[in-house]
């Protein structure tokens, strides 16, 4: 039995593809309201012109669905830390992050948050190149299931992968949670730069050079490079920093253009992006892509001035 703690786009296209292999699957929402409605009409406002089946169980009820010997936590990361120093302590099996970003207060990702806070739990982390709306569709698409407890990881690739969602397994957490955090601040960047009209050459040129400060960072932290190639870190890159179904890539859009965003949709990267300058100005590692999305958000700098501080950095061997 599966149970999935957050009903927003991703949380209920996970629960809605693994229902409809005929897992035991049960959505946990912190709002009431919104549970009697997803069992009413058998929908999600959050996932638009998605039937949710028959099967798949709805529930407020939170210490049901932590009973369950797999947990999918299906939150912003910076609302992960708080929501299990809360309600995790106590909860035990597979508890498995599917978020993307690294917690401003604690600097790191979501596995070290689910160990700080359940100690008794198997963390583990499924990232990868994969919209929402595309998983709830029965659309092809890959992921990275990361676990360092391999007879744990073994029993979640088996328990997550369907006809359609394909799941390879790493024991490289470090380097699969970090590819899908830092991703999202290249995919901003890349927003920016279509936005703010600079071209296709420059875009391919972020990404390039935002890959490479991405893998800096990911083998300062113990990672292996080759995870970073994989589904988790090159994989989500491209998908992200090319297709405007990412929120990320639209928030920088609006940010190129000068326009403003919805400040209640869901971009990881504009947090994840303070909190690595932090992590890699600690680290003295370089990550001069990652430092000037932060400050474009933070407001700090111009369009202009980011583009600039890039192409004004020492000439040097690539
Ligand atoms: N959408 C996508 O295509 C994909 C998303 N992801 C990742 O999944 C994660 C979640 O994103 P997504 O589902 O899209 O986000 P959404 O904005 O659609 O949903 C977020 C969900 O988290 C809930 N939530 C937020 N804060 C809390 C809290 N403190 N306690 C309990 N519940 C809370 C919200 O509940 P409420 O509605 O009550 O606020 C909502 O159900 C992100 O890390 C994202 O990067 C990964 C791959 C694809
Ligand atoms: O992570 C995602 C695709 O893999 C979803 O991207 P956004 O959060 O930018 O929408």
């Amino acid at each position: 039995m599966i149970a999935v703690v957050g009903a927003g786009a991703f949380g209920t296209a996970l629960a809605v593809v693994l229902a409809r292999e005929g897992r035991g699957v049960t959505l946990w929402a912190r709002d009431k309201a919104q549970v009697a409605a997803m069992r009413d009409i058998r929908r999600n406002d959050r996932l638009p012109g998605v039937t949710l089946p028959d099967n798949l169980s709805v529930t407020a009820d939170l210490a049901a669905a932590a009973r369950q010997p797999t947990i999918l936590l299906c939150l912003p990361t910076q609302a992960l830390g708080a929501f299990l120093d809360a309600e995790g302590p106590g909860w035990s099996g597979r508890l498995v992050a599917c978020c993307k970003g690294v917690d401003l207060t604690t600097l790191r990702g979501p596995t070290a948050l689910i160990e700080r806070a359940c100690p008794a739990a198997i963390p583990a982390i499924i990232t990868g190149p994969s919209f929402a709306a595309d998983i709830a569709r029965g659309l092809p698409t890959a992921l990275t299931l990361a676990c360092t407890d391999e007879a744990a990881g073994v029993e979640l690739q088996r328990e997550m992968s369907t006809a359609t969602l394909r799941l390879y397994r790493t024991a490289d957490v470090t380097g699969a949670e970090l590819g899908g955090a830092l991703k999202n601040v290249i995919a901003i960047a890349a927003g920016v730069v279509i936005g703010a009209g600079l071209g296709e050459s420059a875009r391919a040129a972020l990404m390039t050079r935002g890959y490479a400060e991405m893998v800096r960072l990911a083998i300062a932290l113990g990672a292996r490079a080759e995870t970073l190639a994989g589904l988790s870190g090159f994989g989500d890159l491209v998908l992200t920093c090319s297709s405007d179904q990412s929120r990320n890539f639209r928030f920088g859009l609006s940010l190129g253009r000068g326009e403003g965003f919805d400040a209640k949709v869901t971009v990881e990267g504009a947090a994840t992006a303070r909190a690595v300058t932090r992590l890699s100005a600690g680290m003295g590692v370089e990550m001069p892509i990652t430092a000037v999305v932060a400050a474009l958000i933070a407001g700090d700098i111009t369009v202009p001035q980011a583009m600039h501080s890039l192409l004004s950095r020492p000439l040097k061997q690539e």
